[in-house]
């Protein structure tokens, strides 16, 4: 079964001299009740920068360009208990931006300080990958679950050259 395209933005700010991140409570569908990346699936015919703004304009009423966007890399979940889950994910961040941060139907948005992620009530493999890419690493990540769907198995990085423009301008079929 083919992963599913989908895609991820994690805005950034600066509060109080403390960097913070925009992440948001799960409210419908898949992930509920965790705390998650802003983002969602690339629909047929859009380009992933394109799916990327669409998603955190919807989820979160803020509006970023295209041009703000920093690629960052990947993250692929395998979660070979559940094939159907499979996800091929894009990861974006962003410091520019406009627009406050509100909640959706799908999303509770909340800015966490980088340096103070909500772990416990996250993906557990979240610790593995967003610490790296919020520190500014680019890399390509495979994340395999357990059978339970919820732990991980395994997670491994493969470090990205920092000119790979990582196919952002792809349209998906
Ligand atoms: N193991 C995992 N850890 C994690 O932190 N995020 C994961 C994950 N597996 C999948 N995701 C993310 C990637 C993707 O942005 C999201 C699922 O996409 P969506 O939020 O779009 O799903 P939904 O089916 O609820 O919504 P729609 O796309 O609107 O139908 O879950």
């Amino acid at each position: 079964m083919t992963a599913a395209e989908v895609t991820l933005c994690f805005l950034l700010r600066t509060s109080h001299g403390a960097e913070q991140v925009l992440l948001g409570l799960k409210k419908t569908g898949f992930g509920s009740g965790k705390v998650v990346g802003i983002g969602g699936h690339v629909e047929p015919g859009e380009i992933t920068a394109g799916a990327i703004c669409r998603e955190v304009r919807e989820e979160t009423s803020i509006t970023v360009r295209q041009s703000d966007l920093l690629p960052a890399g990947t993250v692929d979940f395998v979660f070979p208990a559940k094939p159907g889950w499979d996800m091929a994910t894009t990861v974006y961040l962003c410091r520019n931006f406009v627009g406050e941060a509100r909640e959706s139907d799908e999303i509770a948005p909340r800015w966490y300080p980088v340096s103070q992620l909500p772990e416990a009530q996250m993906w557990a493999d979240a610790i593995h990958w967003l610490p790296a890419f919020l520190a500014g690493e680019r890399a390509r990540w495979r994340i395999e679950m357990n059978p339970d769907n919820e732990t991980v198995a395994s997670s491994t990085r493969t470090p990205l050259p920092v000119e790979s423009g990582l196919g952002d301008g792809q349209q998906k079929s």
